[in-house]
């Protein structure tokens, strides 16, 4: 099957001195569900932003359904980023909006630059955001602010906002990061159950060991900017893991075990 995402190459240096990404190679197929575990400091996070280009890289190439991301015009970045969906570690809604306008936002991408500006979502837009909400388990929360949610429910808002786009690629860094057991067991579930029931990839940083192997379909292993490790949970050897941790082991589990206990 043709590779949705091809990452050749990817550096990335901040400032004069720190190699975030040291030339990664990566190659990203439809309805994969990957797990991209490693160390704190590792470029994690550098990777995942490079892909939509909320970091410029500093040399490579990222091609995604055939388009150029790195030397992407304006235009063309808006079109991309459509079709990417983004779910973040503080979860980024709009604390003072609804949690319903925070998922319609998903739509922006898709709309017109006076519809957008002025919230003009058509009532089918608004539909499925309901729809989405009810099957994250939100319906009693589609007109709180968002402010008034659990760590939990505003990262189900999150995914919902990153679903609402209908995207073909959703990056996930660190979605659990900041919740609880019980918490990152239902977003995980969530996260998981919808990229497969839609066929979308998902490319999902995490540090929890358990819970990549739980959930993925494929695992990446960085350490110091590079692929140091990409096969099955299977795979992923005790040994391997060991050399991705070397020295901050304590990171592998965090909750992750926990989420285990969760189940
Ligand atoms: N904006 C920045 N300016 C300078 N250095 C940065 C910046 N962002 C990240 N770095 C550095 O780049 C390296 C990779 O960081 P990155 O956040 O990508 O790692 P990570 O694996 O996501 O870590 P974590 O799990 O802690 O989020 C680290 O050395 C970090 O200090």
């Amino acid at each position: 099957m043709k590779p949705m995402l091809q990452i050749h190459g990817l550096k990335k240096q901040y400032g004069t001195s720190t190699v975030a990404l040291n030339g990664i190679d990566l190659e990203v197929h439809p309805n994969e569900f990957i797990a991209v575990i490693g160390p704190s400091g590792a470029g994690k996070s550098t990777l995942l932003r490079c892909i939509n280009r909320l970091i410029d890289p500093t040399a490579g190439s990222i091609a995604f359904l055939d388009q150029e991301i790195v030397g992407a015009n304006k235009k063309q970045l808006r079109q991309i980023r459509s079709q990417i969906g983004m779910i973040f570690q503080h979860y980024n809604l709009v604390d003072r909006l609804s949690v319903l306008e925070n998922v319609l936002h998903g739509r922006l991408g898709q709309m017109s630059a006076f519809n957008g500006v002025f919230s003009r979502y058509s009532e089918a837009d608004k539909l499925q955001a309901i729809a989405l909400l009810q099957k994250l388990g939100l319906e009693e929360q589609v007109y709180k602010r968002a402010d008034e949610l659990s760590g939990g429910q505003k990262q189900r808002v999150g995914i919902c906002r990153a679903l609402a786009q209908k995207p073909e690629l959703i990056l996930a860094d660190e979605p659990i990061a900041s919740l609880d057991p019980n918490s990152s067991k239902v977003v995980m579930d969530s996260l998981y159950a919808n990229c497969k029931e839609q066929g979308i990839a998902c490319l999902v940083n995490l540090h929890q060991v358990d819970v990549a192997k739980r959930y993925a379909t494929r695992i990446v292993g960085i350490k110091s900017g590079r692929v140091v490790f990409d096969g099955s949970p299977e795979e992923l050897t005790e040994r391997m893991t060991q050399h991705i941790y070397e020295g901050k082991e304590h990171q592998m589990f965090q909750n992750g075990s926990a989420i285990e206990q969760a189940v």
